[in-house]
């Protein structure tokens, strides 16, 4: 399933700071500022709409307009922003904003987070009446005004902030500090909250995680495995020596050889092998080694840019494309692994070893005796991993083509059928 555009409400009483503080995230972050306030006015001042004067009054006097015209606003604005992660400031503010939003949107939005600034009221009447003496030109930078705006605030949108406190969405910042410190105390929310596990609470990525811990599970169980035999040798004076001979990985028999010291002999007697089982081996260990950097580079993305994978369906058709790859390799890869270990088990076998004919190795076999093998179990467990990994990779092709599949509206924003605005 497509993931909802997400949302993050600012509150704070008038003047705290709201849309300074935007303007200054978005800067930072991959935001669309809207501001429910500027919304307003803006429609206030377009001559042909029908609620321009009914807003006025709500604005000059310090209410809130009624939540079927915001809600539309805002609505349109997501749409025609073609974003997918909005900070809504100035909203919700009451009871009825709230109800508004969670009959309209709620289901077809995630809140995020909700940021409130605190700050006193003379700190609030302060700037504002600076903001007005500046000339921002609004009809309620004025102390009659302000005053309502205030009383507006504490009794109708501060029960909204601690409704989100009891669901743990809020987050206090002191606003009274210097702008700069308050957005530096903003930034590190925004920093946490880009973070998500949400895609790990899914299959995709959760089977992802997963696959990362396999992939590793199989190639090192394969790269750390020295494989032994053993054998008792015949010195021919009634006394014998134990001989042991390593299998270790990439498993080029043929290449690997072992010169030991045998019944005080001057010369080493050479123990070898045939055979040559690296090119499974190593197939199997680079098709671990592929798979896990790649889940290593999802699981990174799924976590720091969840939004952007879903947005961008060329990394999405990436992720598919590779990840089926992969599943074919581990299935290629364990097949052909499974056969290989079963051939190193015959070549390594010490029985078999010994009843080998003499002038294959150049040694006399009659002087081996007590067979001894070594554990493969690792390596058994390793083929066990690989078509396991085959599975799972199988399985994430799977629910990534059923993502695709699951488009959304170009822009993420839900095609919905919005309130229609109140006559004035
Ligand atoms: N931390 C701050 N310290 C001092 N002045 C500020 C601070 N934040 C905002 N201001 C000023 O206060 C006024 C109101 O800020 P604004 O962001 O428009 O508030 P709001 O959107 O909450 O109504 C503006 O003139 C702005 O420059
Ligand atoms: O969701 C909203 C946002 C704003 N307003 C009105 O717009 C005014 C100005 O709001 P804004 O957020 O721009 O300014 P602030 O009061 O926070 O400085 C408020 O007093 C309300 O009358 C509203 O009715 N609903």
């Amino acid at each position: 399933m497509a993931a909802l555009p997400e949302v993050v409400f600012v509150l704070g009483g008038p003047g705290s700071g709201k849309g300074t503080q935007c303007s200054k995230i978005i800067k930072e972050f991959e935001f669309v500022h809207l501001s429910a306030g500027d919304l307003l006015r803006d429609e206030q001042a377009n001559k042909e709409s029908e609620v321009g004067q009914l807003i006025e009054y709500h604005i000059v006097n310090g209410t809130i307009v009624p939540v079927e015209i915001t809600c539309e606003l805002l609505h349109k604005a997501m749409k025609a922003s073609g974003k997918h992660k909005f900070l809504i400031d100035g909203f919700p503010r009451n009871e009825d904003n709230l109800s508004g939003w969670t009959k309209n949107m709620a289901d077809k939005t995630v809140v995020k987070l909700v940021l409130c600034m605190d700050c006193s009221d003379d700190i609030c009447i302060e700037r504002c009446m600076g903001r007005g003496a500046a000339g921002s030109g609004r009809s309620d930078d004025n102390l009659t005004s302000l005053k309502k705006r205030l009383v507006t605030f504490r009794s109708a949108t501060l029960p909204i902030v601690e409704h989100y406190d009891k669901l743990g969405l809020l987050r206090r910042i002191n606003a009274e500090r210097p702008a700069e410190q308050v957005v530096f105390a903003l930034l590190c929310y925004f920093g946490v909250m880009i973070v998500t596990v949400q895609p790990f609470l899914e299959p995709r990525g959760f089977i992802r995680a997963l696959e990362f811990i396999f992939a590793i599970a199989a190639f090192a169980s394969v790269t750390n495995f020295v494989g032994s035999i053993g054998f008792d040798y015949d010195c021919g004076t009634g006394k014998t020596e134990a001989v042991r001979l390593t299998v270790p990985y990439p498993f080029h028999l043929g290449s690997h050889s072992e010169n030991k010291i045998l019944c005080g002999a001057t010369k080493p007697t050479k123990f070898t092998f045939f055979g040559d089982y690296s090119s499974d081996a190593q197939f199997f260990v680079g098709t671990g080694v592929l798979s896990m950097l790649w889940a290593m580079i999802t699981v990174a993305v799924y976590l720091l840019g969840e939004q952007n994978y879903r947005l961008d369906k060329r990394l999405r058709y990436v992720d598919f494309g590779l990840t089926l790859v992969l599943a074919t390799f581990w299935l290629a890869g364990s097949g052909a692994w499974a056969n290989g270990l079963s051939g190193l088990k015959h070549e390594t076998d010490p029985v078999e070893y010994i009843r080998t004919p003499q002038f294959l190795y150049g040694l006399d076999m009659a002087k081996l005796h007590n067979p001894r093998s070594g554990s493969f179990a690792a390596l058994t467990i390793s083929v066990l991993l690989g078509f396991l990994n085959f599975i799972m990779w199988t399985g994430n092709t799977w629910f990534l083509y059923k993502e695709l599949k699951d488009e959304q509206g170009e822009n993420g924003v839900p095609n919905q059928s919005v309130p229609a605005a109140a006559g004035p």
